[in-house]
């Protein structure tokens, strides 16, 4: 039996007062404590989807559920299990970060439970700097105090807006370590980002949305399989100014130095064609020197959905 998701997004439709429609019926279901990328060019819509979800944007039309409870008609109850880490730093400069993270879980209506937040503060490795005003944390230590105040009414779904937008790279490893955590914990998290490779390396599944609509949701790992493409580069001993014609069938590219020849092949077909491509390629006079295969990134197949024109395969 399938679980119930613990979001459910219907036919959402968003249109600003400007008369421009942001979200145009996007429907998703979100798992409980899976980790979803939401990926997008520019204005694709990520932050309106999130805001609606979330009950800070109204929708035009259609529906949306957390744990059960309609965004619109039951809101508090919808709200109360959400946790939402805004892409902008907006805290108090000068309240200590346990003051800051009280405050909000006192939002919500909770009693204080300094127990809770003392151990959400170590998850956060922020425990040690819990008395300090905020205006003197880092700027990586500010990203994880807004996580606190997003956790601290106990949410189980959390929301992030580019989380890593900005940050250095050792600094955005951290925040996929905690990512990694909280949902050991069982948090379902969302995310949105523009670092492909951070979808690549976080989530579970992906969720490709372009001018309003969701192109597709899928496994990540199925994903990547699915569209992904292998090549094989072929080093040669020799360069070569021209594929010989009798390599034509294969539409191989030649390396600008003339020393390789470039194998584009499905990674999920049975028959790749290499073994006959070799043979070919020594009947035609040439000698190898060595063979790597590489898959596509997850970004080669992202610009492949999003670019009109680009890789007619991956916009099918
Ligand atoms: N309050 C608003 N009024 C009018 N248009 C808006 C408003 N907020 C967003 N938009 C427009 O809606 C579209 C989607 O914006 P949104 O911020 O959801 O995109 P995004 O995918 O989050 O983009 P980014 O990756 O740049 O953050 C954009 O064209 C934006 O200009």
């Amino acid at each position: 039996m399938t679980e119930e998701p613990i979001v459910r997004v219907r036919d959402l439709v968003k249109t600003y007062k400007t008369g421009f429609m942001a979200l145009n019926g996007v429907s998703l279901d979100i798992r409980k404590g899976e980790i979803i990328a939401l990926l997008g060019p520019n204005g694709a819509g990520k932050t309106t989807l999130i805001s609606t979800i979330c009950g800070i944007a109204v929708q035009t039309s259609g529906s949306v559920t957390v744990g059960g409870h309609d965004t619109r008609q039951d809101y508090r109850a919808a709200r109360s299990l959400i946790g939402l880490v805004p892409q902008e730093i907006s805290l108090e400069p000068f309240e200590k970060v346990v003051n800051t993270v009280r405050f909000s879980r006192g939002l919500f209506g909770l009693p204080p439970d300094d127990a809770y937040l003392d151990d959400l503060l170590r998850q956060l490795s922020l425990h040690d700097k819990r008395d300090q005003k905020v205006v003197t944390l880092s700027g990586g230590m500010k990203r994880r105090v807004l996580i606190a105040k997003a956790l601290s009414h106990e949410p189980q779904v959390l929301f992030l807006d580019e989380p890593t937008a900005g940050v250095d790279v050792e600094l955005r490893k951290d925040m996929w370590e905690i990512v990694a955590r909280l949902r050991a914990a069982g948090t379902t998290i969302i995310l949105t980002t523009h670092y492909i490779e951070e979808a690549e390396a976080i989530a579970d599944r992906i969720a490709v949305i372009n001018k309003g609509e969701i192109l597709l949701v899928e496994d990540k790992t199925a994903l990547m399989t699915r569209m992904g493409q292998k090549e094989l580069r072929i080093e040669l001993a020799e360069p070569v100014d021209a594929i010989p014609e009798s390599l034509a069938p294969y539409g191989l590219d030649r390396a600008p130095d003339g020393r390789a020849l470039l194998y584009r092949y499905e990674s999920t077909g049975e028959r790749t064609g290499i073994t006959r491509l070799l043979n070919d390629i020594q009947a035609a006079g040439l000698h190898m020197s060595d063979l790597q295969t590489r898959q596509s990134s997850l970004e080669e197949i992202f610009v492949g959905l999003v670019t009109p024109g680009a890789s007619g395969k991956a916009a099918e």
